[in-house]
């Protein structure tokens, strides 16, 4: 799913009424008719007291449509107006004579802290104060506002966007922003819902259709797109029938140092789970006993050094290579590292230590391979890139990197954003479960294995994230967060796999909410027992 920038989303609101032939007072009786529908779906007619607080541009209109239907389905509203300045918008002023139509109790109007209204933690508030049209910082009074309404309790449905944040920036320092626990945005998701410093104002979201243009949605090429099982599942190769180990793969693991061999072990699980033909690891002696036990598939090659990889010389050609799990930063294997970069013609996946020497020795990023795959954790990032001050310039520095070296960066973590020159797709599967020692080694083996039966390596990276975030979801059922393990996440994948031709998914992307699945799921497996 494409997530447009707000230019874009501008261009799109003004095409669509110029190709439906519509106004944009229509397109913001959509917007608002939307929400009411949603609420109206849940809400039933409740007598729930509804604070619609409205800005005065087209999200404070939006709100003031909602407010409109609310009242003539004989909810119970009180209709705010956050008189943050001048410059009300034309489809808010013909919204504003539009609700006085339908009821005595006009718009409230709020100018400072003293005219903030008393509100029951039962009551429900609406945020539709500011959408993308945010440009410069909230006044004081306003941002008191919002912490009111999270003082309150209540719960806080936002418009669009919380209130506060800007699409493509960070809000100023100390500043705040509407805290939402629910966020209704209009026809694609905003990147500020997947980011570390932004998402905790929009942990539930959900997309709502306001009829834009689908031409200019299918043709417009986007910075970031949302990757979920819909935009995998193309990626997917078919098996031959006839088809053979020799059709898949020869996929080489380096890594591992003295008492860190099973991160080698579950990059080759990862690997052959994913569909390696043939598995090789290459490891320093002592890890020769624990890798041929632990993972009996995959071959064993092993370095002159003992507890550590010193030489880093073999003489197959891999299809893959991923390297650095466990690795370590010893100076002879740095300079066994370096030594191998200069010869290597294999499309490489690189982590962990790899990722740690090349931060240290920045000449060697100019012997990667073209279309290499970088897998930082942000601490493994920052060593690479240096430091960065907000999300923003993070994405922004790992873009110039990525397309300065020519390689794709695997930002990992909640909503892993695969970094692909000026593109960044974020991944939507995964959980917080796998915030356990080893899950990254499995990734590594993962796109490593996808690599190795052909997939391109962007390709094998979104899907290989994607996988492995879903394995993870999908293990849940069984493990509950705390006690998924690395390894149960390279023993799901075939799950993962097989879930991907199961029920087709939603229209409408929500946030996964695994845990919630999983218990569903559960249900299911215990009604068929
Ligand atoms: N055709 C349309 O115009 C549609 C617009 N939609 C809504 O329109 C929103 C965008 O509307 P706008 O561009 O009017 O902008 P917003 O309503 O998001 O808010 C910005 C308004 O407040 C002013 N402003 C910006 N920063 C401020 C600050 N710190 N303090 C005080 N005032 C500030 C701006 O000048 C502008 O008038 C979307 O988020 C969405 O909710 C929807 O109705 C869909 C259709
Ligand atoms: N809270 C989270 N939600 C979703 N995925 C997570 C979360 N925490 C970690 N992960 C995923 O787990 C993996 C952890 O990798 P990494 O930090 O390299 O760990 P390790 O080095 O122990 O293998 C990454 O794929 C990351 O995206
Ligand atoms: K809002």
């Amino acid at each position: 799913m494409k997530i447009l920038s707000k230019e874009q989303i501008y261009e799109g609101d003004r095409l669509t009424a110029e190709r439906q032939n519509v106004s944009s007072t229509d397109l913001m009786e959509r917007a608002g008719t939307a929400i009411f529908n949603w609420m109206h779906m849940r809400m039933q007619g409740a007598q729930v007291p509804i604070h619609v607080f409205c800005g005065i541009g087209n999200n404070g209109g939006d709100g003031l449509v909602l407010a409109r239907h609310l009242i003539t389905h004989g909810y119970n509203v009180i209709t705010y107006i956050v008189n943050c300045g001048n410059g009300r918008s034309k489809d808010f002023l013909v919204n504003y004579d539009r609700i006085k139509n339908v009821t005595k109790d006009w718009p409230k109007l709020l100018t400072c802290k003293e005219d903030f209204p008393e509100i029951h933690v039962d009551d429900i508030i609406v945020d539709a104060v500011f959408g993308i049209g945010l440009n410069r910082a909230v006044d004081p009074w306003i941002q008191e506002l919002f912490v009111h309404f999270k003082s309150t309790g209540a719960f806080t449905l936002s418009i669009d966007i919380p209130s506060g944040l800007y699409t493509d920036k960070p809000i100023e320092p100390e500043s705040s922003a509407v805290m939402a626990n629910y966020t209704l945005s209009f026809q694609a998701p905003k990147l500020i819902f997947f980011l570390p410093e932004t998402a905790e104002h929009s942990t539930q979201w959900e997309v709502l259709d306001i009829g834009i243009d689908r031409d200019y949605l299918m043709s417009t090429e986007t910075e970031v797109e949302l990757i979920s099982k819909h935009e995998v599942l193309p990626f997917y190769k078919r098996r031959d029938k006839f088809s053979h180990k020799g059709d898949f793969g020869h996929g080489l693991i380096i890594g591992g140092s003295k008492g860190k061999m099973g991160a080698v072990v579950l990059a080759t699980k990862g690997m052959l789970s994913a569909g390696a033909g043939l598995a090789t690891a290459y490891i320093p002696e002592c890890g020769y006993t624990v890798l041929q036990t632990a993972v009996p598939e995959a071959m064993a090659l092993t370095d002159d050094g003992d507890d550590y990889i010193e030489d880093l010389e073999f003489e197959f050609e891999p299809t893959a290579i991923g390297i650095g799990v466990g690795l370590g930063t010893d100076p002879k294997t740095i300079t066994a590292f370096e030594h191998f970069l200069k010869l290597n013609k294999a499309p490489l996946v690189i982590d962990a230590d790899a990722l740690n020497i090349l931060s240290l020795s920045k000449k060697l990023l100019k012997l990667l391979p073209e279309g290499s795959i970088l897998t930082p954790h942000p601490k493994e990032l920052e060593r690479l890139i240096g430091q960065w001050d907000n999300d923003f310039e993070k994405l922004d520095k790992t873009s110039e990197f990525s397309s300065k070296h020519k390689v794709s960066v695997v930002i990992k973590g909640a909503n892993t954003i695969t970094v692909h020159g000026n593109k960044k797709y974020v991944n939507t599967s995964g959980n917080p479960g796998m915030a356990t020692g080893g899950a990254g080694d499995v990734l590594t083996g993962v796109i490593t294995g996808l690599i190795c039966q052909g997939y391109p390596p962007i390709e094998a990276t979104l899907f290989g994230v994607y996988l492995h975030g879903r394995s993870a979801d999908l293990a849940l059922e069984d493990y509950g967060y705390q006690s998924l393990l690395a390894s149960h996440i390279a023993d799901g994948l075939g799950e993962a796999f097989i879930d991907l031709f199961k029920q087709p998914e939603q229209e409408q992307q929500q946030e996964p909410e695994p845990e919630k699945e999983a218990q569903q799921r559960r249900k299911a497996k215990r009604a068929r027992r």
